[in-house]
This record gives C-alpha cells, sequence and structure tokens, in this order.
C-alpha cells in the first residue's frame, strides 16, 4: 500500500512539478493588496524600526513599515520589504563576502581545503577565480566527522566560481551539525551588524497593535533578543528546502527572524504536524519574515524559486534615479550576476 500523504508533502509536490508555477492560491503581498486577501490581517508596529547606531547607512525606508500577520498561522508575521536598496545590497554582501568564511562554517569546508577568504570574492577576482581549489583527503574528511557523499557536487575539485555554484549554507554563532541536528560544532562570533540588524527588527515586532486577537502577534520582548545562531541559505534557482520544524534550540520563545535577498520563493507555512495543509506565501527580495509564538514550532520548507524575480535595484543597480549609493559599488556586476539566479535567506534564532 502506497503511504499516505500528508497534505504538507502534497503542496510541496505541487510546487515542486508545477510548470509553470501555480500561484494562483499563494499570497503573494505584491501582487494582491493585504486587504483583498483572507488569509492576512495587517497589525501595527508598535516600536519603531530602527537603524543601529553601529551601521553607517540607512537600512529601512520607513520606521513603522506596514506589517501582516497571517490568520491560520497564529505568531507568523511578515513585513514585506522594509529596506533601502542600499541595505539589501550591504546585506548581499555580508551574506556573500563577510559570512561564509572560517570560522564560520560552510557545507563545502569538510571536503575542500578552502582558502580564507570567501569563494564570492575568490570568485569575483580576475587573478583568483580560476584558481584550483583542491579536494581534502579521504583522512581529513573522516577525521571530521561527516560522511562524504558521493555526489560529484562534494568530490570533484574545482574553480571559486564553480564551488560558488554548490555553496548551499553557512552557520553563524553556535555552530548546527546537521548529521546530528545539534548545535555541538562549537561557536564562531555572530557577524555583530548583522546581530544588530536581527534585535532592530525584534524590537520593532514586539507586541504588535491591533491584536484583538493577541495570539496571532508576538508577546516576546525584543529587546531580550539576541542573535546566537543563525544560517544563510544559498538557493540556486532549482534548491529546495524540505518540509521541517526548527526545534535544537533550547528555548524556543523569542522569534526565529529570516531575511530573504535576491529571487523569490514560495515558502510554505503549516502546521505542527505535516498534516495541516500549509499557506503558500511568496517571499520577495527584502521580506522579513519572523516566526513568533505558535507559529515557531510550525512545519515550514521551500519547495520553489522563482527564476527572473529579482528586483532591479540589485540585478542592475544603475537602474533607479534616486539611488545615489550605487556608485559606492563599482563592482556590483558581480553580485547583480550572482543575484540574478540566486535567492539568499539568512535567519536568526536565540537559542537559550
Ligand atoms: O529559506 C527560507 O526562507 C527558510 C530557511 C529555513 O527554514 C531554515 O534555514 O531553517
Ligand atoms: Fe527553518
Amino acid at each position: 500500500m502506497a503511504p499516505v500523504q500528508t497534505a504538507f508533502r502534497k503542496a510541496e509536490k505541487k510546487y515542486k512539478r508545477g510548470q509553470p508555477p501555480d500561484l494562483d492560491n499563494a499570497v503573494d503581498l505584491a501582487t494582491t493588496a493585504a486587504a483583498a486577501n483572507e488569509a492576512v490581517r495587517e497589525i501595527k508596529l508598535a516600536y519603531d524600526l530602527e537603524t543601529p547606531a553601529t551601521i553607517p547607512l540607512q537600512l529601512f525606508s520607513q520606521r513603522r513599515p506596514p506589517a501582516y500577520a497571517l490568520r491560520d498561522h497564529p505568531g507568523l508575521l511578515l513585513i514585506p520589504n522594509p529596506f533601502t536598496d542600499e541595505a539589501q545590497r550591504w546585506l548581499a554582501r555580508k551574506c556573500l563576502c563577510d559570512c561564509p568564511r572560517p570560522p564560520n562554517r560552510t557545507n563545502l569546508d569538510a571536503f575542500f581545503s578552502l582558502p580564507p577568504e570567501s569563494l564570492f570574492e575568490l570568485a569575483s577576482n580576475s587573478e583568483k577565480s580560476s584558481l584550483p581549489i583542491a579536494n581534502r583527503s579521504q583522512d581529513d574528511i573522516q577525521q571530521s566527522d561527516v560522511t562524504l557523499p558521493k555526489e560529484k557536487f562534494y568530490t570533484q575539485p574545482g574553480s571559486p566560481s564553480s564551488l560558488l555554484e554548490r555553496q548551499r549554507w553557512c552557520t553563524l554563532g553556535l555552530q548546527y551539525n546537521w548529521n546530528t541536528k545539534e548545535y555541538d560544532r562549537g561557536s564562531s562570533p555572530f557577524d555583530q551588524d548583522l546581530d544588530s540588524l536581527m534585535r532592530a527588527i525584534a524590537i520593532a515586532i514586539t507586541r504588535p497593535g491591533d491584536t484583538s486577537d493577541p495570539a496571532s502577534g508576538n508577546n516576546y520582548n525584543g529587546n531580550l533578543f539576541e542573535s546566537e545562531a543563525g544560517i544563510i541559505n544559498y538557493y540556486d534557482e532549482r534548491a529546495t528546502m524540505a518540509g521541517h520544524v526548527d526545534k535544537t534550540e533550547e528555548k524556543m520563545d523569542a522569534p526565529l527572524i529570516s531575511l530573504s535577498i535576491g529571487l523569490s520563493c514560495v515558502y510554505l507555512i503549516g502546521g505542527t504536524t505535516r498534516d495541516t495543509e500549509p499557506t503558500p506565501i511568496v517571499l520577495h527580495s527584502g521580506d522579513v519574515l519572523a516566526m513568533c509564538g505558535e507559529s515557531r514550532t510550525a512545519y515550514h520548507g521551500v519547495p520553489l524559486v522563482l527564476a527572473d524575480t529579482t528586483p532591479a535595484s540589485l540585478s542592475c543597480p544603475n537602474s533607479s534615479a534616486n539611488d545615489n549609493a550605487a556608485a559606492a559599488y563599482p563592482e556590483w556586476h558581480y553580485f547583480a550576476k550572482y543575484l540574478e539566479h540566486h535567492r539568499i535567506n539568512c535567519n536568526a534564532r536565540k537559542c537559550s
């Protein structure tokens, strides 16, 4: 007898197979006004979204941007892109250059002898982009207690540009072990700017107003938030993330804050079992999603990345006449090329 297919699995299959994707039932605040969308309701932020004093650029375009709660998923909050164009470029640089390098771990460093620079920086440097990067020896790999997958992905040596295409994640702060599903790989300092950005978001989403139904908001005091662990996920146009619950964190009362840069995607949010039918949400570049309260323990995943959806402010930064800061990124074409074909997700969790 064929195994019973859960509602979550069914939705994942629908988006993985659908070509062209059927987005008719997905919540997409970029195409349907929230007022016309029964799945969401607007909430009022009770605190300003403020750029931390230590960050030398204006991160947010409004102090109190529109924010939404999902009617069927108490605690899931969405702030459609509150960032300035310059802030999105700054975030992309953080996620591509500053973070995926030692002492942070990536999916590749157990298998390749990676230099101290990020793969993105090497791939963008004409003198270094074709230098071969060697595999680690079998002994080295065995000592790092990971299993060497058979796919060429991990066995074939390559240049920085070919390895950049194989970079799937990097871990920040407490280092997550994907085999044991524990934070048992030591820790690295969490990027201070990213942490202060995540704290600013945690403060702004504290106890949002209009909570006739408090369960749909967030009762966590954002002043207590600290990014103790984080993951940056890199998706190419074919990449997906299977449904899961993030439950390794010792305490789950703080929001899990998640940012998207580059291509849009379909994000599924379900319930505490796979039997709840998930709601599909289209996440766009710059969107902030916070899994608070009940939704913190809900199944979620990314069954589909949507090609050709990177905003022009990232794929051709001089497109906007009022975007003076674009000139500060003369080498932006490397970023533009990457972001045209990838989605980056950066998320932060408080664990204790
Ligand atoms: O890419 C996303 O938006 C989700 C990432 C996620 O669920 C995770 O890293 O645990
Ligand atoms: Fe997750």
